[in-house]
């Protein structure tokens, strides 16, 4: 097909793509970072995995969120993912509320990035930011995993139609 005669698409309004992509659903994480820059966290359900080999994943990040130039600085982060029970903690970092009284919320250890992972997390990603693409309003951030904490025992949330659900493990139904 040459190229005057590809279709014009319609634009889609920006509500109806939320209300489409709020169908959904996600896995609910809470980023991390901390180093020269500072320490800082938010909630993430746009994350996902790129490719294992080597392991990395992308995390999609607002450029108008106030965490934003802190995660460009530093370069590191760590992708907790959050299970049932983290509901209050998830809209603590997923609002405006002052950094230390996000983390003061909560028990955290580090590992070889400096960022704060998260004591009780589903599964916590320890990264480094390799390549950044911007896209609209987002930087899209792949990240590179270097190390992995798995907590077995706690069953999964995500979110799903503007709200929390729980995902309960297979011998647990
Ligand atoms: N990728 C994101 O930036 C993203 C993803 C999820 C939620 N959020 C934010 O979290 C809050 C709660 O969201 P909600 O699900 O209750 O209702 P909502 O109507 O704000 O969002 C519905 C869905 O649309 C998508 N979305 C919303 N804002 C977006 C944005 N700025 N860029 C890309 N995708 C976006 C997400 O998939 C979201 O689940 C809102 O402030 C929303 O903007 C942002
Ligand atoms: C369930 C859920 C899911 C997401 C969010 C929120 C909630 C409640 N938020 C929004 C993000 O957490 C929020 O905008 C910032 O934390 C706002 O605070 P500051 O601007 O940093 O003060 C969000 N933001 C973002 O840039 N990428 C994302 O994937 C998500 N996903």
């Amino acid at each position: 097909m040459s190229v005057h005669e590809l279709p014009v698409l319609p634009a889609v309004e920006r509500d109806a793509f939320r209300n489409a992509m709020a169908c959904l659903g996600a896995a609910v994480n809470i980023i991390t970072t901390d180093g020269p820059a500072g320490r800082a966290g938010f909630t993430a359900s746009a994350v996902c995995s790129v490719t294992d080999s080597p392991p990395t994943l992308l995390v999609c990040l607002n450029r108008s969120a106030s965490v934003w130039p802190i995660f460009r600085d530093n370069g590191y982060l760590c992708v907790n993912t959050l299970a049932a029970g983290h509901e209050e903690l998830s809209t603590l970092f997923g609002g405006k509320t002052p950094m230390a009284d996000r983390f003061a919320a909560a028990d955290w250890h580090t590992l070889a990035s400096g960022s704060p992972l998260l004591d009780g997390a589903l599964v916590s990603f320890d990264c480094k930011v390799a390549q950044v693409v911007s896209v609209g309003t987002h930087d899209i951030l792949f990240c590179e995993v270097h190390a992995l904490v798995r907590n077995d025992e706690t069953h999964g949330l995500a979110w799903f139609d503007r709200g929390y659900h729980h995902l309960l493990r297979q011998d647990a139904r």
